[in-house]
């Protein structure tokens, strides 16, 4: 029997991590698509990476940026998936010989948040008792945090989000910082006491966004992708993501970020900080959005000037100890 279909379409393979916010994401970006795309059809498949497998080593000493993304990318270049959904934050600035950030999605509310044990249910941020346990496994929020607040107690954590509100309320800690977005995707907007004010911790570079990596070469995928790209998040995320490359060695260090668009204008404000928060390092730099990388490589620059180099090398000689 011959096919009645003259050009079947291809099936679009999503390569996805198995943890359950990645998973909503990738659902997300799917039902986007066939939103968009109906004829099309769009395939889920989940691989495990090396940060799900390695869960009993604090994410800084591992110090390989490619953590959550390495596998992804090799099924993208082994042409077993044709992109890939990663929160934006977890994904290195720079990519494989081969690959591309396709799209950067709608980002959500970028800000971390304060989640407490019961205990603390009438405490805010500035004012938990000394001697408070947080649990952060993010050096940028650990620097920002002590810099604010000397006398918390920080605590290594790691695991999914489940598993780490599960610690909190068993009592191994007093309160986490999480991301606000995280939180939301999941259904657990509930849990966040507090989203923590810029002027005291900066996001991450990409926090709250998604962002689609796919093969440069692959013109029919470019296109697809377009449909989810929200233009000023991937303006904002550029201007972050150049401002961290330009800044970063071999690991994760405390850098924030922040980017407001207005008009034609973006903002960016980005900080480094030292691992004891006693030296925080933080400016500001406006310009066209439509140069948003130029902005972001700018304002790295000036915080170099202002001595941000020299706290980065005592943390990269520090870390591989
Ligand atoms: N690597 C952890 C990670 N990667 C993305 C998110 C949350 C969602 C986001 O920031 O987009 C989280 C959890 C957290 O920081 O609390």
């Amino acid at each position: 029997m011959t096919s009645t279909v003259s050009s079947p379409s291809r099936t679009i393979r999503i390569g996805s991590r198995k943890s359950q916010l990645a998973l909503v994401q990738t659902h997300w970006v799917q039902e986007q698509l066939q939103k968009h795309y109906p004829n099309r059809t769009f395939e889920v498949h989940t691989m495990s990476t090396q940060g799900d497998n390695i869960l009993d080593v604090a994410l800084s000493k591992i110090g390989d940026k490619g953590l959550f993304t390495k596998e992804l990318e090799l099924g993208m270049l082994h042409n077993q998936v044709d992109f890939a959904v990663h929160s934006l934050k977890d994904l290195p600035t720079n990519l494989p010989e081969g690959l591309v950030l396709g799209c950067v999605t709608e980002r959500e509310n970028p800000a971390d948040a304060l989640v407490v044990h019961e205990k603390h249910k009438d405490k805010q941020l500035a004012t938990l008792p000394p001697g408070t346990v947080v649990g952060t496994s993010s050096l940028r929020r650990l620097a920002q945090l002590r810099h604010h607040y000397p006398h918390l107690e920080f605590k290594d954590i790691r695991g999914n989000l489940n598993t780490r509100l599960a610690k909190l309320d068993a009592g191994e800690y007093d309160a986490l910082i999480l991301a606000v977005a995280g939180l939301q995707r999941l259904g657990m907007a509930e849990r966040i006491h507090q989203a923590i004010p810029s002027d005291v911790s900066l996001h991450a570079v990409g926090q709250g966004a998604l962002g689609i990596e796919c093969r440069a070469e692959d013109a029919e995928v470019l296109e697809l992708l377009k449909a989810l790209e929200h233009k000023p998040t991937a303006q904002r995320c550029y201007a972050e993501r150049a401002f961290l490359r330009e800044l970063e060695g071999g690991c994760q260090v405390p850098i924030g970020v922040q980017t407001v668009i207005e008009g034609e204008t973006l903002t960016l404000t980005g900080m480094v900080a030292s691992l004891d928060g006693q030296r925080l390092i933080k400016d500001t730099t406006s310009g066209a959005a439509t140069q948003a990388e130029e902005l972001g490589i700018e304002l790295a620059n000036k915080l170099k000037d202002q001595g941000a180099q020299a706290i980065l090398n005592e943390i990269f000689a520090e870390i591989q100890r």
